[in-house]
């Protein structure tokens, strides 16, 4: 163990990358793990800080990490940096705000050859509500078609600084990395805080580690944490054991204290996250402190669906499976739900579409699972004629009786494009329910709009769309911004009468009619003939507003054998059984399950459009 080593805080920069996706973050962040001597260049993994697999082959950060790096800086004194590398996607952007929080500066990085895109913009304006010191720099600047001076000027027109003052570097060769980091040690101010207070310090990312229960990042603010203290969340008031108290430079290294300031990380043998959230603040039970650090919330799932297993008996392997992901991710949320359709299964609330993927996709790839998701629904919040309020995260939760009011979440998107793309985004927002709220102009080239818009009209295909229309040059990014009142309507798939529960939406009333069109002709086309006339109808409430109809056969699968032997026969009848297993009965209508999974397939699920 390291020995109780005092860091004055007036040595140490606590800072934190933030860039558009793909702009380049890791890649710099490996470069200053190298030049500041923490991993040899031979040791050197492309994504030293991505840890788990699944984001390394993503190759995005999912969990913010951190580390800490030595650097002389230009007088020698020698400083100590607290790097905190964070999540760039938008489903994570409550992580985004609370490494935010622990840092005193960003380095806000913007790739030379495509200049500054929505999520640069939605990072920078919360490193700037965070009181940050931003330090922008150009990255990439090694690739033919860095166009550094073009996107300085645009850099500068929105930050106000000297176009020649911005740093240019080159994460993957090295160029100016060590320039960036004076300008850390020169720019980003010290931390400040009262080493003599009560303890505090706020929990920014917390991993579960199946060695070693919870691994929980502090940043303390006030005091110090010794190791072996009782340690006390401010939040729900629960204490725990301090196994171990550390930093990262890059592997854990335990230490006997964190002072005002620093960067670390503390193991109690709690062995699920929800009990050491991000935001919450950390104390000692000792000495408590009195108020927390502001900022806490509960993560708040925004979208939902449910995920069924193929084969039923695999339900309880779900639930295990749930169970186990849910120590390391607070943000999932599940409870049991049964569909006449689909069986048992689970509802699940995500944080965004990309959270919902990356869930269903370490349930298959850790746990072996095979799934069927229903298609994703946004939280609608339903008023009745009685009065009485209810929030639906399924459509089978409908209220069947009289509604009153309808009201449904929406987002202020930012959407970065080049200038010929305007009339093509602003046609697409309008057919999702968008409404302008504003228009700027980054460069002669280059527009910012800002829209007001339906969750649910984003979470489907709305950044495929806009990738298409705009040849991929389109960016996107949205935050919560309340909800509205809608006009939406419920449409039930109905087969011979009966209602299919897993084909049901919710739809604007505009669009309901278009969705019944779709999923009626879609199911047509995958359930197979019966011996029976099968009518297969959209409805809203009692009113049918599309039809398809599947017409009978009279399968006689005995003719072909007229005359032949018996065993041939049975035979037949054993197979015919076989096939019967795979199929699932609603009603009297047998539907094959590979129906159910085409229909509800994200792919091609007709979406309310
Ligand atoms: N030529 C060149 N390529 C770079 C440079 N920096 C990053 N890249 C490449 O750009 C791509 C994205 O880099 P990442 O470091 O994964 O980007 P990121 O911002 O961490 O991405 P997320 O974690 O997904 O937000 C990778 O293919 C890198 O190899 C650079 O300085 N020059």
């Amino acid at each position: 163990m390291s020995n109780p080593e005092y860091t004055d805080p007036a040595m140490i920069r606590n800072f934190c990358i933030i860039a558009h996706i793909d702009h380049g973050k890791s890649t710099l962040a490996d470069r200053m793990l190298e030049v500041t001597g923490v991993v040899e260049k031979r040791q050197m993994r492309a994504q030293y800080l991505d840890r788990m697999d699944i984001e390394r082959e993503r190759g995005i950060t999912i969990k913010s990490q951190n580390v800490r790096l030595p650097w002389a800086g230009v007088d020698k004194r020698g400083y100590t940096l607290h790097m905190i590398d964070t999540p760039g996607h938008v489903d994570f952007t409550y992580e985004v705000s609370r490494s935010l929080a622990a840092c005193e500066g960003a380095v806000l990085l913007v790739d030379a050859a495509q200049g500054i895109e929505a999520q640069t913009l939605a990072n920078l304006y919360l490193a700037m509500e965070n009181d940050l010191t931003v330090i922008p720099v150009l990255n990439k600047i090694d690739l033919p078609a860095a166009q550094p001076e073009r996107y300085a000027a645009e850099i500068a027109h929105i930050l106000g600084c000297d176009p020649d003052s911005i740093l240019r570097v080159s994460g993957k060769t090295g160029e100016g990395v060590e320039e960036l980091l004076d300008q850390i040690v020169a720019d980003i101010p010290a931390p400040v805080g009262d080493a003599d207070a009560p303890a505090r310090a706020m929990i920014f990312d917390s991993i579960y580690d199946i060695y070693r229960g919870v691994i929980t990042y502090v940043r303390v603010v006030d005091g110090r944490i010794s190791s072996r203290e009782r340690i006390k969340m401010m939040s729900n008031g629960t204490t725990h054991e301090l196994l171990e108290l550390g930093v990262i430079s890059p592997d854990p290294t335990p230490v006997m204290s964190l002072g005002v300031g620093e960067v670390g990380y503390l193991i109690t043998g709690v062995k699920d996250v929800r009990q050491s959230r991000v935001g919450d603040t950390v104390t000692l039970l000792n000495r408590p402190a009195a108020t927390p650090i502001g900022g806490y919330r509960d993560p708040k799932p925004m979208v939902y669906s449910g995920l069924y297993p193929v084969d039923g008996s695999e339900y309880p392997l779900l639930r295990d499976a749930l169970d186990k992901l849910q120590l390391n991710d607070a943000a999932l949320m599940w409870e049991p739900e049964t569909s006449t359709a689909l069986g048992f299964g689970f509802r699940c609330g995500f944080l965004g579409l990309l959270h919902m993927e990356i869930v269903r996709e370490r349930l298959e790839r850790e746990f072996d699972l095979t799934l069927i998701s229903t298609a994703p629904n946004v939280v609608y919040r339903v008023v009745t004629d009685d009065g009485s309020e209810l929030h639906v995260t399924n459509p089978s939760d409908w209220p069947e009786g009289k509604i009153a009011e309808v009201h449904e979440p929406v987002v202020k998107c930012t959407i970065i494009a080049p200038t010929e793309f305007t009339g093509a985004i602003m046609e697409l927002c309008q057919s999702r329910r968008g409404n302008l709220q504003g228009m700027d102009y980054l460069s002669e080239t280059r527009v910012e709009l800002r829209y007001m818009m339906p969750l649910g009209e984003i979470i489907f295909d709305f950044f495929d769309s806009l990738k298409s229309r705009t040849r991929g040059y389109a960016s996107l990014d949205y935050e919560e911004a309340g909800e509205q009142l809608s006009d939406l309507v419920k449409i039930d798939i109905l087969l011979q009468g009966e209602t299919v529960d897993a084909f049901s939406a919710i739809a604007h009333k505009d669009k309901a009619y278009a969705y019944g069109v779709r999923m009626t002709a879609k199911l047509r086309e995958l359930i197979p003939r019966q011996q029976f006339e099968v009518p297969i109808q959209a409805a809203i409430g009692s009113r049918i507003i599309a039809r398809e109809t599947i017409r009978a056969i009279r399968k006689d699968v005995l003719a072909k054998c007229y005359g032949g032997d018996i065993t041939r026969k049975r035979k037949l009848l054993e197979k015919q059984k076989e096939g019967k297993k795979k199929m699932k009965m609603v009603g009297r209508v047998e539907v094959p399950q590979d129906a159910f999974i085409a229909a509800l397939s994200t792919d091609d699920a007709p979406k309310p459009k």
